[in-house]
């Protein structure tokens, strides 16, 4: 019976060649596809969303944020696979920043240092020690594990900004993918958060207060074929998850982007597509130019901010640049007198940042903080 059956039934093929057997699924579209064809259009379709939004241009000296997981790790072996394929003529260094997490970032980095010999490419690691005089450990040991998140996030934003001045570099990839983006775009629309709702969908992000722009080349990839795609590659990534207690809220975005996309796959597409379109009244606030911004990231490598930064002696790298624009603390670009991270870091070291966390009397934890920072004015 069953050999009648197979010889009635058509051997299915990959649904793009035709010419192989298929091996996978492909999530986004629940396509039957073999290895070649699956790789060809991942690959083809960051190519696609770097070209649409011209991310590089030639001799441009781009920084990728590599931590050792998944995603930055696909990144890189895909950003020199299309370097090489497509001459971008881009070349690509890796930045990791060691925020002093034993048993989770410590691991990571060696991940990333074989990352640096399989894909040729420099590496630079920063780590929060060396430029705040805190490891999340610390961070961690002294605050407790509940608003440890909102710290790192600060401290990471400023450390990769400082990473690539140091490096002379002007523009950084992250490995945020689709799936990230849709959570962002869910997160901000349930806070009623419009500002962050407008920018939250951009490939490029510019920020007034900081020298280095950001990209996303996986803005529309899903996180499950950047997976598969490590798996069937064979690529060298360290997948434990951080040890500290991560974002509540981003959790719960998390669990019901994934059953959202376990009834509808394109589910995580149409999010984005539907935060792109929303109209939202338009900040007027004019951002650096590319040239303005790789003159302040020369200027602030000469002036080795990193050493300010861990003094926490005011510098003067810009002069170009009014002090109403930096930090009086650390000297950094800040929108405020006080930068978020010179803030956070005052409580540290005052041993306060406990007792002003659980002091007051509204939103409490996380919400409590971000609602802070947010609220810095001066
Ligand atoms: N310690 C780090 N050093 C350098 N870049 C980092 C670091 N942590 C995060 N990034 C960058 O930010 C992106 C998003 O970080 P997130 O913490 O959400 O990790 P993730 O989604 O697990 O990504 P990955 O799989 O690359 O670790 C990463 O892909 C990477 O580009």
């Amino acid at each position: 019976m069953s050999g009648t059956h197979a010889n009635t039934v058509p051997l299915r093929m990959c649904e793009l060649c035709h010419a192989r057997k298929p091996v996978l699924r492909r999530p986004k579209t629940l396509q039957k596809l073999c290895k070649p064809c699956f790789y060809h259009v991942f690959e083809t379709e960051i190519h696609n969303t770097i070209m649409e939004a011209k991310l590089f241009h030639r001799g441009e000296r781009v920084a990728i944020g590599a931590s050792g997981g998944k995603d930055s790790t696909v990144l890189a072996h895909v950003m020199k696979t299309l370097n090489e394929r497509y001459d971008y003529g881009v070349e690509f260094v890796l930045l990791s920043i060691d925020e002093g997490i034993t048993g989770y970032r410590d691991d990571s980095l060696e991940t990333v240092k074989r990352n640096k010999e399989q894909y040729s490419m420099d590496l630079e690691i920063v780590s929060y020690s060396e430029l705040y005089g805190w490891s999340m450990d610390q961070i961690v040991a002294q605050i407790g594990n509940k608003n440890n998140c909102t710290y790192c996030g600060v401290f990471r934003r400023q450390a990769l900004d400082r990473g690539s001045v140091k490096l002379g570099i002007s523009h950084i990839l992250t490995g945020h993918n689709a799936d990230d983006m849709a959570e962002t775009i869910l997160m901000n629309l349930l806070r009623g958060d419009v500002a962050r709702l407008d920018r939250c969908t951009e490939i490029v992000t510019d920020s007034s207060d900081s020298p280095v722009k950001r990209s996303k080349p996986f803005k529309y990839t899903y996180e499950k074929e950047i997976v598969l795609y490590a798996h069937y590659k064979k690529l060298d990534y360290f997948s434990t998850e951080c040890t500290y207690s991560p974002e509540a809220f981003r959790g719960t975005a998390r669990t019901l982007i994934k059953n959202l996309e376990a009834v509808r796959p394109s589910s995580i597409i149409d999010i984005i597509k539907s935060g792109e379109s929303f109209v939202l009244l338009k900040n007027q606030k004019k951002y650096p130019t590319p040239a303005e911004r790789q003159e302040t990231a020369t200027t602030m490598a000469t002036a080795s901010t990193c050493q300010n930064l861990a003094q926490g002696a005011p510098s003067a790298f810009d002069p170009n640049v009014t002090r109403a624009n930096r930090c009086h603390t650390c000297g950094y670009l800040s929108m405020n007198k006080i930068c978020k991270a010179c803030i956070l870091l005052e409580g540290l070291n005052a041993g306060r940042a406990k007792l002003e966390l659980d002091g007051g009397v509204e939103p409490t934890g996380q919400a409590a903080l971000t609602k802070k920072l947010e609220q810095l004015s001066f």
